[in-house]
C-alpha cells in the first residue's frame, strides 16, 4: 500500500496527553474544565457518540455532565435548560447532539448556546467569526482535518485543496481554515458536474458527503492527502467511509482511515476547545 496512514487515533493520543496536562494545570488553579452535553431521544449511533464524548472527558480529568431527555421534549424546556448551562460556572462547554427531533429548530437551539460555550462552533456569531478569521472556537471536525495536515508538515499554501460537501459543520468551515491556511480552495457539492475532474486536480482532498465509497482511486490525483469524513453504517454492521479505501489506497500518497481517522479527532478538538474554554474563563 503505497499510501502513508494518517492515523487519527495515534494522533489523538498525543493531543489528548497534552491536553490533560493543560487541564491539570488548570484544574490546580481551580478551574476544572467541564463539558455538558445533551442529547434528545435514543437514536443508538447518538447514544454511542454521546457516551465516547463522555468517556473522553473523564480519560483527560475534565468534568462532563450528560444531561438525556425524551425525543418529545419540547423547544421551551430545551432553551430553558441551556440557559441554566450558560449561567453555570462549572460548564465550559455545551454541546447539543445532533440532528434534533423534527419539531425542533435546531438553529434557535445552536443559537442559544453562549458564543463562549460553544465548542462546537456551531453558533452563527462562531460561523462569522470564523470566515472573518478570529472564532472563539473552530469546528471539531475541520479543526482536527487541519491538525492531521500538520502533523505531516503538508505545506498547505499554494496546494490545491477540493472539499466534498458543503455543509455547515463541516464543508463550509473546511474550506475557510485551508483558505486562511493559504491553499486554493474549491468546494463541490451534490450538483457538481464532473466531480472527478475537480477531484483529480487536488492536492487536499477532504470528502464529506454521507455517501458510502463515493470516491473511489481513480478520482485522485497521485501523491494527495485525502481526508475521509464520512461514517456509514454498512448492513454487515461494518464502519466505512465516504471514500473507497481499497481503490484510493494505491493512488493517495497520505489517506485517513474509518474507524481510526477523523473521528477520533473530532472528539480530540471538543476536547481541545473546551480546555480553550475554561482557560478563557480564568482569566476574567
Ligand atoms: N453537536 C454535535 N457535535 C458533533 O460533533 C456531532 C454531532 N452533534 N452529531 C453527530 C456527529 C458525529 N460525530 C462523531 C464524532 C466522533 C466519531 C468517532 O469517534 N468515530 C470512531 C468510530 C466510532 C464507532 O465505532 O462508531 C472512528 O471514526 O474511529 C464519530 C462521529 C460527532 N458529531
Amino acid at each position: 500500500m503505497p499510501a502513508q496512514l494518517l492515523d487519527g487515533n495515534l494522533l489523538s493520543k498525543k493531543l489528548r496527553a497534552e491536553i490533560a496536562a493543560r487541564g491539570a494545570i488548570l484544574t490546580a488553579k481551580g478551574t476544572r474544565p467541564g463539558l455538558a452535553v445533551i442529547v434528545l431521544g435514543d437514536n443508538p449511533a447518538s447514544q454511542v457518540y454521546v457516551r465516547n464524548k463522555v468517556k473522553a472527558c473523564e480519560d483527560v480529568g475534565f468534568h462532563s455532565v450528560l444531561e438525556r431527555y425524551s425525543a418529545d421534549l419540547d423547544e421551551e424546556a430545551l432553551l430553558a435548560r441551556i440557559a441554566t448551562l450558560n449561567a453555570d460556572p462549572a460548564i465550559h462547554g455545551i454541546l447539543v447532539q445532533l440532528p434534533l427531533p423534527e419539531h425542533i429548530a435546531a438553529e434557535r437551539v445552536l443559537e442559544a448556546i453562549a458564543p463562549h460555550k460553544d465548542v462546537d462552533g456551531f453558533h452563527v456569531a462562531n460561523a462569522g467569526a470564523l470566515m472573518v478569521g478570529n472564532p472563539e472556537f473552530k469546528p471539531c471536525t475541520p479543526y482536527g482535518c487541519m491538525k492531521i495536515l500538520e502533523s505531516i508538515d503538508y505545506p498547505i499554501r499554494g496546494a490545491r485543496a477540493v472539499i466534498v460537501g458543503a455543509s455547515n459543520i463541516v464543508g463550509k468551515p473546511m474550506a475557510m481554515l485551508l483558505l486562511q491556511a493559504g491553499a486554493t480552495v474549491t468546494i463541490c457539492n451534490s450538483k457538481t458536474r464532473d466531480l472527478a475532474h475537480h477531484t483529480k486536480d487536488a492536492d487536499i482532498l477532504v470528502v464529506a458527503t454521507g455517501k458510502a465509497r463515493m470516491v473511489t482511486g481513480d478520482m485522485i490525483k497521485t501523491g494527495a492527502v485525502v481526508i475521509d469524513v464520512g461514517i456509514n453504517r454498512l448492513p454487515d454492521g461494518k464502519l466505512c467511509g465516504d471514500v473507497d479505501f481499497d481503490t484510493a489506497k494505491y493512488i493517495a500518497g497520505w489517506i485517513t482511515p474509518v474507524p481510526g481517522g477523523v473521528g477520533p479527532m473530532t472528539i480530540t478538538m471538543l476536547l481541545m476547545n473546551t480546555l480553550e474554554a475554561a482557560e478563557k474563563s480564568a482569566k476574567h
